[in-house]
């Protein structure tokens, strides 16, 4: 090893993620020493309560409540806060400082990335994020770095490992939403306020992290279309074990082309899938994001997307790759947003949907459902009917069925047919 210095690493935070970047910074402080070519030496812990109680055991003269006087003296802050304040303010003051920083803050990211990212510029400081999108995936630097040459024209993956492991336990033990999102929580899955979880909130910063990233253009939070699991009932999670499908919440990142030129679309909701699909297989709290890029073809990114110790190896990456421009010299990371393409309004989005309804009990009435749907311009690729003939399910085609003009057919099936029910209305994907 060479004769640097000892990076100064300030720690933000010892809930799930801290804890276990603490732990790990301990228990392999000459392993990654050597790595790095100085040693990392972890200068204080920055928490709301240093007396607590916490998971794994902490040396107390590290533990401060005072963020503010840990993050000035230090080289490298790592950041495991969460939320917003005093998250935002504390890093621009270490960058003001010129430190580096890490982050796993995909709240922070999606909202005030160029903020940081322009203040980093600044003064030539590094700003690392590998851990805020899939967990333990490595996934920011292969967009960043790997595919920068060539063109992406879509992601689409599943990015939070709570509401995967929540409909995971719906499916496949009947679990109720509330159960497994408890379960999720006490295994260090779930954000402070789980609302940002099962509301979509977490899934779409990161939508809107991949989007920004994949196209080279800012994409504004308030674009990314939202919604989240709690609108998923145990009865369309039976209709999907019915149909062989499964129900997963997806991020879809786009390029759309069209005559206005090329555009963007990035959404997070709900699908039903094929049991077949590959993202079928993703169980428990693991993510998978595959990316179609030009040139590269497809790509599929797969591994654990959330908890304590997998998430640490995210953050220790940036970190040790950080302290090596540090020990090495070289330049900071540059923005990497430089496009300027349009984000396409969800409405305008087609898709394919299931729409499972329960209808009279009388001959015609589905024949009568699917001529609405055609007076409307939405194709109807099939219809199949339950046992009992009161409960049916349509699939209608992909190229017709805006979300616009799903809810104009339902507007006009309210009016004029004896449908007693909608019980259901899901995109699919194939
Ligand atoms: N959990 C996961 O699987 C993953 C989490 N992330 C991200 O990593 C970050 C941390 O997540 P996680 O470890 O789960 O969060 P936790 O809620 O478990 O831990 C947060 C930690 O930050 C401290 N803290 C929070 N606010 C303050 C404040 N105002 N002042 C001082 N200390 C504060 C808490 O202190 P105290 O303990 O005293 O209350 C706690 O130690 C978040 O941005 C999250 O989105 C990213 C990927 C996966
Ligand atoms: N709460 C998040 C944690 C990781 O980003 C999730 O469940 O994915």
């Amino acid at each position: 090893m060479n004769s640097y210095r000892s990076l100064r690493i300030a720690l933000l935070g010892a809930g799930s993620v801290g804890s276990q970047v603490a732990r790990l910074l301990l228990e392999h402080a000459d392993e990654l020493a050597a790595r790095v070519g100085a040693p990392l030496e972890l200068v204080g812990i920055g928490v709301r309560d240093p007396e607590a109680q916490r998971d794994v055991d902490l040396p107390r003269e590290l533990m401060t409540s005072d963020l503010a006087t840990l993050v000035a003296g230090a080289d490298i802050v790592v950041e495991l806060l969460g939320g917003i304040e005093p998250a935002r303010t504390l890093l621009l003051d270490a960058i003001a400082e010129g430190a580096d920083v890490v982050t796993a803050n995909k709240a922070l990211i999606a909202a005030h990335g160029p903020e940081l990212f322009d203040a980093a510029a600044i003064v030539g400081a590094q700003v690392a994020y590998e851990a805020a999108v899939g967990g333990a995936i490595p996934i920011i630097r292969p967009l960043e770095q790997s595919l920068a040459g060539d063109r992406v024209t879509r992601i689409m993956g599943i990015v939070n490992g709570t509401t995967n492991f929540i409909l995971d336990r719906m499916h496949t033990e009947g679990s109720s939403l509330a159960d497994a999102l408890a379960t999720a929580t006490e295994l260090g899955y779930a954000e402070a306020d789980p609302t940002a979880d099962i509301e979509g909130f977490d899934a779409a910063s990161k939508a809107t992290i991949l989007a920004s990233l994949a196209f080279h253009t800012a994409v504004p939070g308030e674009l990314v279309h939202r919604e989240g699991i709690t609108g998923v009932t145990d009865a369309m999670v039976e209709q999907a074990e019915r149909n062989d499908r499964v129900i997963k919440l997806v991020a879809i990142c786009e390029r759309m082309s069209g005559d206005a030129g090329d555009r963007v679309s990035a959404r997070v909701h709900p699908v039903s899938l094929p049991a077949t699909h590959p993202l079928a297989a993703v169980r428990e709290a693991k993510n998978a994001i595959f990316v179609t890029a030009e040139a590269a073809g497809d790509l599929m990114f797969y591994g654990a997307g959330a908890g304590g110790p997998e998430t640490a190896s995210a953050v220790l990456g940036d970190l040790v790759s950080i302290a090596r421009r540090h020990v090495l010299g070289g330049p900071g990371r540059a923005a990497s947003t430089h496009a300027d393409l349009r984000v396409a309004p969800f409405g305008d989005v087609l898709a394919r949907h299931e729409l499972a309804l329960t209808v009279a009990d009388r001959p015609g009435v589905l024949a009568a459902v699917a001529g609405v749907f055609a007076e409307q311009g939405v194709s109807v690729e099939s219809v199949r009917q339950d046992a009992g003939e009161t409960s049916a399910s349509l699939v209608l085609g992909t190229h017709t069925a805006s979300e616009a003009r799903i809810a104009s057919v339902l507007e006009a099936l309210d009016a004029h047919i004896d449908v007693e029910r909608i019980d259901s209305v899901i995109r699919l994907i194939d």
